[in-house]
Protein backbone atom coordinates (compact mmCIF):
# COMPACT_ATOMS: atom_id res chain seq x y z
CA UNK A 1 0.00 0.00 0.00
CA UNK A 2 0.86 3.32 -0.85
CA UNK A 3 1.71 5.64 2.02
CA UNK A 4 -0.41 8.59 2.85
CA UNK A 5 1.97 11.47 1.95
CA UNK A 6 1.88 9.59 -1.67
CA UNK A 7 -2.02 9.73 -1.44
CA UNK A 8 -2.14 13.22 -1.02
CA UNK A 9 0.51 14.28 -3.26
CA UNK A 10 -2.11 12.36 -5.65
CA UNK A 11 -5.08 14.11 -4.64
CA UNK A 12 -2.91 17.67 -5.35
CA UNK A 13 -2.35 16.72 -8.26
CA UNK A 14 -6.13 16.20 -9.22
CA UNK A 15 -7.61 18.91 -7.35
CA UNK A 16 -5.24 21.09 -9.06
CA UNK A 17 -6.74 19.98 -12.10
CA UNK A 18 -10.34 20.02 -11.00
CA UNK A 19 -9.17 23.68 -9.84
CA UNK A 20 -8.23 24.70 -12.94
CA UNK A 21 -11.36 22.99 -14.59
CA UNK A 22 -13.45 24.69 -12.40
CA UNK A 23 -12.28 28.02 -13.45
CA UNK A 24 -12.62 27.02 -17.02
CA UNK A 25 -16.36 25.75 -16.40
CA UNK A 26 -17.37 29.48 -14.68
CA UNK A 27 -15.51 31.30 -17.25
CA UNK A 28 -17.90 29.78 -20.03
CA UNK A 29 -20.69 30.49 -17.43
CA UNK A 30 -19.74 34.41 -17.45
CA UNK A 31 -20.01 34.09 -21.46
CA UNK A 32 -23.44 32.07 -21.09
CA UNK A 33 -24.51 35.25 -19.00
CA UNK A 34 -23.51 37.71 -21.08
CA UNK A 35 -25.24 36.03 -24.02
CA UNK A 36 -28.39 36.03 -21.30
CA UNK A 37 -28.20 39.90 -20.11
CA UNK A 38 -28.10 40.85 -23.98
CA UNK A 39 -31.38 38.10 -25.13
CA UNK A 40 -33.34 38.94 -21.41
CA UNK A 41 -33.15 34.93 -21.09
CA UNK A 42 -34.06 33.81 -17.91
CA UNK A 43 -30.86 32.33 -15.90
CA UNK A 44 -32.54 29.40 -14.43
CA UNK A 45 -32.67 26.95 -17.09
CA UNK A 46 -34.60 23.77 -15.05
CA UNK A 47 -34.72 21.21 -18.06
CA UNK A 48 -30.99 21.39 -19.34
CA UNK A 49 -30.25 21.04 -15.74
CA UNK A 50 -32.15 17.87 -14.97
CA UNK A 51 -30.22 16.33 -18.15
CA UNK A 52 -27.20 17.73 -17.37
CA UNK A 53 -27.58 15.85 -13.98
CA UNK A 54 -28.55 12.39 -15.53
CA UNK A 55 -25.74 12.80 -18.21
CA UNK A 56 -23.03 13.01 -15.44
CA UNK A 57 -24.11 10.55 -13.59
CA UNK A 58 -23.82 8.14 -16.56
CA UNK A 59 -20.69 8.78 -16.83
CA UNK A 60 -19.58 7.20 -13.39
CA UNK A 61 -20.34 4.16 -11.85
CA UNK A 62 -22.17 2.85 -9.01
CA UNK A 63 -24.35 4.16 -7.25
CA UNK A 64 -22.58 5.79 -4.45
CA UNK A 65 -21.01 8.16 -7.15
CA UNK A 66 -23.68 8.73 -8.80
CA UNK A 67 -25.54 10.36 -6.24
CA UNK A 68 -21.84 11.84 -5.14
CA UNK A 69 -21.65 13.72 -8.87
CA UNK A 70 -25.12 14.26 -8.71
CA UNK A 71 -24.64 16.60 -5.91
CA UNK A 72 -21.51 18.44 -6.96
CA UNK A 73 -23.12 19.26 -9.84
CA UNK A 74 -26.02 20.70 -8.32
CA UNK A 75 -23.21 23.16 -6.36
CA UNK A 76 -21.54 23.58 -9.52
CA UNK A 77 -24.58 24.68 -11.48
CA UNK A 78 -25.98 26.55 -8.65
CA UNK A 79 -22.59 28.51 -8.03
CA UNK A 80 -22.96 29.13 -11.91
CA UNK A 81 -26.21 30.61 -12.08
CA UNK A 82 -25.56 33.29 -8.99
CA UNK A 83 -22.46 34.48 -10.96
CA UNK A 84 -25.50 34.83 -14.03
CA UNK A 85 -27.81 37.05 -11.41
CA UNK A 86 -24.64 39.09 -10.20
CA UNK A 87 -24.50 39.83 -13.77
CA UNK A 88 -27.86 40.63 -14.27
CA UNK A 89 -27.70 43.18 -11.34
CA UNK A 90 -24.26 44.94 -12.80
CA UNK A 91 -26.12 45.44 -16.63
CA UNK A 92 -28.78 47.04 -14.54
CA UNK A 93 -31.39 44.12 -15.94
CA UNK A 94 -32.97 43.72 -12.97
CA UNK A 95 -36.08 46.08 -13.35
CA UNK A 96 -37.74 47.64 -10.41
CA UNK A 97 -39.51 46.00 -7.61
CA UNK A 98 -43.11 46.79 -7.45
CA UNK A 99 -42.24 48.42 -3.75
CA UNK A 100 -42.03 52.53 -3.11
CA UNK A 101 -39.45 54.07 -1.20
CA UNK A 102 -40.67 56.26 1.41
CA UNK A 103 -38.72 58.59 4.36
CA UNK A 104 -41.41 58.26 7.22
CA UNK A 105 -44.90 57.18 7.91
CA UNK A 106 -47.78 59.51 8.74
CA UNK A 107 -48.38 58.46 12.33
CA UNK A 108 -49.93 61.75 13.34
CA UNK A 109 -53.01 61.44 10.49
CA UNK A 110 -53.04 57.41 10.51
CA UNK A 111 -56.37 55.34 11.11
CA UNK A 112 -55.31 52.26 13.29
CA UNK A 113 -57.40 49.43 13.42
CA UNK A 114 -56.26 46.84 16.65
CA UNK A 115 -58.06 43.14 17.31
CA UNK A 116 -59.90 42.75 20.60
CA UNK A 117 -61.15 45.38 22.51
CA UNK A 118 -60.18 47.78 24.83
CA UNK A 119 -57.38 46.62 26.70
CA UNK A 120 -55.98 44.32 24.29
CA UNK A 121 -51.87 43.97 23.94
CA UNK A 122 -52.43 45.07 20.24
CA UNK A 123 -53.51 48.82 21.46
CA UNK A 124 -51.29 48.79 23.45
CA UNK A 125 -48.54 47.67 20.94
CA UNK A 126 -50.46 49.95 18.76
CA UNK A 127 -50.08 52.81 21.02
CA UNK A 128 -46.19 52.20 21.75
CA UNK A 129 -45.96 52.20 18.00
CA UNK A 130 -47.50 55.26 17.19
CA UNK A 131 -48.19 56.86 20.08
CA UNK A 132 -51.45 57.65 23.20
CA UNK A 133 -53.41 59.52 21.22
CA UNK A 134 -53.77 57.58 17.18
CA UNK A 135 -56.77 57.75 15.77
CA UNK A 136 -58.13 53.85 16.40
CA UNK A 137 -60.84 51.49 16.10
CA UNK A 138 -60.80 47.74 17.03
CA UNK A 139 -62.37 44.82 15.17
CA UNK A 140 -63.32 40.76 16.59
CA UNK A 141 -60.53 39.24 14.59
CA UNK A 142 -57.02 38.92 12.83
CA UNK A 143 -59.10 38.30 9.17
CA UNK A 144 -61.77 41.70 9.87
CA UNK A 145 -58.82 43.81 10.82
CA UNK A 146 -56.57 42.41 7.29
CA UNK A 147 -60.26 43.38 5.94
CA UNK A 148 -60.35 47.07 7.23
CA UNK A 149 -56.98 47.77 5.34
CA UNK A 150 -57.72 45.97 2.53
CA UNK A 151 -60.86 48.12 1.85
CA UNK A 152 -58.90 51.02 3.16
CA UNK A 153 -61.25 51.59 6.46
CA UNK A 154 -57.93 51.88 8.47
CA UNK A 155 -54.72 52.98 6.86
CA UNK A 156 -52.54 50.36 9.26
CA UNK A 157 -53.35 47.14 11.24
CA UNK A 158 -50.95 46.33 14.13
CA UNK A 159 -51.30 42.79 14.65
CA UNK A 160 -48.84 39.92 16.31
CA UNK A 161 -46.93 37.72 14.46
CA UNK A 162 -44.60 35.88 17.13
CA UNK A 163 -43.94 35.61 20.93
CA UNK A 164 -41.11 34.94 22.49
CA UNK A 165 -42.67 32.51 24.87
CA UNK A 166 -45.26 30.57 22.57
CA UNK A 167 -43.60 30.88 19.39
CA UNK A 168 -45.19 31.99 15.87
CA UNK A 169 -49.25 33.46 15.58
CA UNK A 170 -49.77 30.93 12.64
CA UNK A 171 -52.99 32.34 11.56
CA UNK A 172 -51.05 35.92 10.58
CA UNK A 173 -49.25 33.98 8.02
CA UNK A 174 -51.93 32.92 6.30
CA UNK A 175 -53.62 35.96 6.41
CA UNK A 176 -50.49 37.60 4.76
CA UNK A 177 -50.52 34.97 2.09
CA UNK A 178 -54.07 35.82 1.47
CA UNK A 179 -54.34 39.15 1.42
CA UNK A 180 -52.43 41.99 -0.64
CA UNK A 181 -51.36 43.71 2.70
CA UNK A 182 -47.63 44.34 3.18
CA UNK A 183 -46.00 44.68 6.58
CA UNK A 184 -44.34 48.58 6.85
CA UNK A 185 -43.04 48.01 10.74
CA UNK A 186 -42.52 46.09 13.20
CA UNK A 187 -42.80 46.48 17.24
CA UNK A 188 -41.83 44.62 20.49
CA UNK A 189 -43.93 44.40 23.25
CA UNK A 190 -43.21 43.59 27.10
CA UNK A 191 -46.05 41.12 27.90
CA UNK A 192 -47.05 40.39 31.28
CA UNK A 193 -50.00 38.17 32.07
CA UNK A 194 -52.08 38.69 35.23
CA UNK A 195 -54.78 36.41 36.32
CA UNK A 196 -58.20 38.65 36.79
CA UNK A 197 -61.70 37.70 38.24
CA UNK A 198 -64.60 39.46 39.68
CA UNK A 199 -64.35 41.81 42.16
CA UNK A 200 -63.96 40.07 46.06
CA UNK A 201 -63.55 36.27 43.73
CA UNK A 202 -60.58 34.09 45.62
CA UNK A 203 -58.34 32.09 44.24
CA UNK A 204 -59.82 28.98 45.37
CA UNK A 205 -63.09 30.22 44.06
CA UNK A 206 -61.46 29.90 39.75
CA UNK A 207 -63.00 26.90 38.05
CA UNK A 208 -62.84 27.76 34.20
CA UNK A 209 -60.12 30.15 32.44
CA UNK A 210 -60.84 32.22 29.30
CA UNK A 211 -58.08 34.03 27.21
CA UNK A 212 -56.46 33.37 23.74
CA UNK A 213 -55.05 30.53 22.83
CA UNK A 214 -51.34 32.12 22.93
CA UNK A 215 -51.82 33.45 26.35
CA UNK A 216 -52.86 30.13 27.79
CA UNK A 217 -49.83 28.72 25.91
CA UNK A 218 -47.67 31.60 27.53
CA UNK A 219 -48.76 30.71 31.48
CA UNK A 220 -49.07 26.82 31.17
CA UNK A 221 -46.88 26.93 34.39
CA UNK A 222 -49.15 28.60 36.70
CA UNK A 223 -51.96 27.42 34.75
CA UNK A 224 -50.85 23.73 35.58
CA UNK A 225 -50.40 24.08 39.14
CA UNK A 226 -54.18 24.05 38.73
CA UNK A 227 -55.10 21.11 36.43
CA UNK A 228 -58.85 21.22 37.68
CA UNK A 229 -59.31 24.71 36.06
CA UNK A 230 -60.85 24.11 32.57
CA UNK A 231 -59.12 26.87 30.27
CA UNK A 232 -61.27 28.15 27.38
CA UNK A 233 -59.90 29.55 24.43
CA UNK A 234 -61.56 32.96 23.16
CA UNK A 235 -59.87 35.29 20.32
CA UNK A 236 -58.65 37.97 21.95
CA UNK A 237 -57.31 38.33 25.88
CA UNK A 238 -59.19 41.61 26.40
CA UNK A 239 -61.97 40.31 25.04
CA UNK A 240 -61.77 37.41 27.70
CA UNK A 241 -61.88 39.80 30.69
CA UNK A 242 -64.64 41.66 29.24
CA UNK A 243 -67.02 38.31 29.24
CA UNK A 244 -65.83 37.24 32.26
CA UNK A 245 -67.03 40.71 33.74
CA UNK A 246 -70.28 40.57 31.84
CA UNK A 247 -71.53 37.07 32.85
CA UNK A 248 -70.29 37.87 36.52
CA UNK A 249 -70.03 34.45 37.72
CA UNK A 250 -67.08 34.15 40.22
CA UNK A 251 -65.71 31.21 39.51
CA UNK A 252 -64.83 32.86 36.01
CA UNK A 253 -61.07 34.16 35.04
CA UNK A 254 -59.36 35.68 32.71
CA UNK A 255 -55.41 35.69 31.64
CA UNK A 256 -55.24 39.29 29.98
CA UNK A 257 -53.19 42.49 30.86
CA UNK A 258 -53.74 44.15 34.08
CA UNK A 259 -54.81 47.48 32.22
CA UNK A 260 -57.13 44.92 30.52
CA UNK A 261 -58.09 43.76 34.15
CA UNK A 262 -58.91 47.45 35.09
CA UNK A 263 -60.64 48.56 32.10
CA UNK A 264 -62.93 45.99 32.28
CA UNK A 265 -63.63 46.16 36.60
CA UNK A 266 -62.04 42.89 37.41
CA UNK A 267 -59.45 42.21 40.19
CA UNK A 268 -55.96 41.04 39.92
CA UNK A 269 -55.71 37.48 41.29
CA UNK A 270 -52.24 37.31 40.37
CA UNK A 271 -49.68 39.08 38.64
CA UNK A 272 -47.11 37.93 36.33
CA UNK A 273 -48.09 34.49 35.71
CA UNK A 274 -46.25 33.89 32.65
CA UNK A 275 -44.09 31.39 31.68
CA UNK A 276 -40.34 33.38 30.68
CA UNK A 277 -40.09 36.57 32.83
CA UNK A 278 -39.26 38.06 29.71
CA UNK A 279 -42.44 37.18 27.82
CA UNK A 280 -42.53 39.58 24.60
CA UNK A 281 -44.79 39.50 21.62
CA UNK A 282 -43.89 40.99 18.45
CA UNK A 283 -46.54 42.88 16.13
CA UNK A 284 -46.36 43.84 12.40
CA UNK A 285 -47.70 46.74 10.93
CA UNK A 286 -49.30 46.29 7.95
CA UNK A 287 -50.88 48.31 5.45
CA UNK A 288 -52.14 48.07 1.56
CA UNK A 289 -49.42 49.56 -0.29
CA UNK A 290 -46.21 48.43 -1.38
CA UNK A 291 -44.13 50.26 0.45
CA UNK A 292 -41.19 50.62 2.66
CA UNK A 293 -39.10 53.22 4.70
CA UNK A 294 -35.89 53.96 3.67
CA UNK A 295 -33.71 52.65 7.01
CA UNK A 296 -35.99 49.45 6.41
CA UNK A 297 -33.19 46.59 7.53
CA UNK A 298 -35.63 43.13 7.03
CA UNK A 299 -37.64 41.83 4.00
CA UNK A 300 -40.32 39.05 4.98
CA UNK A 301 -40.74 36.66 1.69
CA UNK A 302 -42.88 33.70 1.17
CA UNK A 303 -42.49 31.38 -1.45
CA UNK A 304 -43.30 27.33 -2.30
CA UNK A 305 -41.14 24.71 -3.93
CA UNK A 306 -41.29 21.92 -5.79
CA UNK A 307 -41.85 18.59 -4.00
CA UNK A 308 -37.50 17.52 -4.64
CA UNK A 309 -34.69 16.78 -2.29
CA UNK A 310 -32.78 19.53 -1.66
CA UNK A 311 -34.84 22.01 -3.34
CA UNK A 312 -35.00 24.12 0.32
CA UNK A 313 -31.25 23.74 0.39
CA UNK A 314 -30.82 24.91 -3.35
CA UNK A 315 -33.36 28.09 -2.72
CA UNK A 316 -30.91 28.73 0.81
CA UNK A 317 -28.06 29.39 -0.73
CA UNK A 318 -29.50 32.76 -2.48
CA UNK A 319 -28.78 33.73 1.16
CA UNK A 320 -25.75 32.74 1.82
CA UNK A 321 -23.97 33.81 -1.17
CA UNK A 322 -25.53 37.61 -1.20
CA UNK A 323 -23.99 37.13 2.35
CA UNK A 324 -27.60 38.14 3.88
CA UNK A 325 -28.44 37.03 7.16
CA UNK A 326 -31.50 34.47 7.30
CA UNK A 327 -32.93 35.48 10.66
CA UNK A 328 -35.85 33.18 10.81
CA UNK A 329 -37.89 30.54 8.54
CA UNK A 330 -41.63 29.07 8.96
CA UNK A 331 -43.54 26.50 7.25
CA UNK A 332 -47.40 26.40 6.48
CA UNK A 333 -49.36 23.99 4.69
CA UNK A 334 -50.78 25.37 1.20
CA UNK A 335 -54.44 25.29 0.96
CA UNK A 336 -56.21 22.93 -1.46
CA UNK A 337 -52.48 20.95 -1.62
CA UNK A 338 -52.19 18.46 1.25
CA UNK A 339 -48.64 17.65 2.44
CA UNK A 340 -47.46 20.63 0.60
CA UNK A 341 -46.13 23.49 2.12
CA UNK A 342 -44.72 27.19 1.84
CA UNK A 343 -41.53 28.75 3.43
CA UNK A 344 -41.76 32.06 4.84
CA UNK A 345 -38.44 33.33 5.44
CA UNK A 346 -36.72 37.08 6.96
CA UNK A 347 -33.69 38.01 5.93
CA UNK A 348 -31.85 40.93 7.18
CA UNK A 349 -31.37 44.55 4.19
CA UNK A 350 -33.36 46.71 2.39
CA UNK A 351 -34.92 46.57 -1.00
CA UNK A 352 -32.33 49.26 -2.53
CA UNK A 353 -29.23 46.59 -1.72
CA UNK A 354 -27.90 45.07 -4.87
CA UNK A 355 -27.30 41.70 -2.56
CA UNK A 356 -30.87 41.69 -1.66
CA UNK A 357 -32.01 42.73 -6.14
CA UNK A 358 -29.84 39.58 -6.43
CA UNK A 359 -31.50 37.09 -4.37
CA UNK A 360 -34.60 38.24 -4.96
CA UNK A 361 -33.99 37.77 -8.75
CA UNK A 362 -32.49 34.28 -7.80
CA UNK A 363 -35.18 33.15 -5.58
CA UNK A 364 -38.09 34.47 -7.67
CA UNK A 365 -36.69 32.00 -10.82
CA UNK A 366 -36.06 29.28 -8.51
CA UNK A 367 -38.78 29.18 -6.33
CA UNK A 368 -42.83 29.53 -7.22
CA UNK A 369 -44.84 32.12 -6.48
CA UNK A 370 -42.75 33.90 -4.51
CA UNK A 371 -44.18 37.22 -2.37
CA UNK A 372 -42.28 39.90 -0.86
CA UNK A 373 -44.40 40.73 2.48
CA UNK A 374 -42.69 43.69 3.38
CA UNK A 375 -39.04 45.19 4.11
CA UNK A 376 -39.60 47.24 7.54
C1 LIG B 1 -24.93 27.87 -17.75
C2 LIG B 1 -26.26 27.96 -17.86
O1 LIG B 1 -27.08 28.53 -16.87
C3 LIG B 1 -27.59 27.77 -15.78
C4 LIG B 1 -26.49 26.95 -15.26
C5 LIG B 1 -26.21 25.71 -15.81
C6 LIG B 1 -24.86 25.09 -15.66
O2 LIG B 1 -24.06 25.61 -14.87
O3 LIG B 1 -24.58 24.11 -16.34
C7 LIG B 1 -27.23 25.11 -16.57
C8 LIG B 1 -28.44 25.69 -16.79
C9 LIG B 1 -28.81 26.98 -16.25
O4 LIG B 1 -29.69 26.79 -15.18
C10 LIG B 1 -26.96 27.54 -19.09
O5 LIG B 1 -28.11 27.99 -19.30
O6 LIG B 1 -26.39 26.77 -19.85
Amino acid sequence: MESLEVLREKLDSIDDQIAALYEQRMNVCGQVGEYKVKAGRKVFDRQREKEKLADVASKVSGDFNKKGIQELYQQLMSMSRKLQYRQLVEAGALGRLPFIQINDLDKQNARVVFQGTEGAYGQAAMRQFFGENVNSFHVRTFREAMESIEEGAADYAVLPIENSTAGPVIEMYDLLDEFENYIVAETILPVVHTLSGLPGAKLTDIKRVYSKTEALMQTSRFLDEHSDWQRISVVNTAIAAKKVLEENDISQAAVCSSYAAKVHGLSVLVDGINDDDDNSTRFIVVTNQKVFLKDASKISIRFELPHQSGSLYGILSHFIYNDLNMTKIESRPIKGRPWEYCFFVDFEGNLEDPAVKNAIRGLREESQNLKILGNY
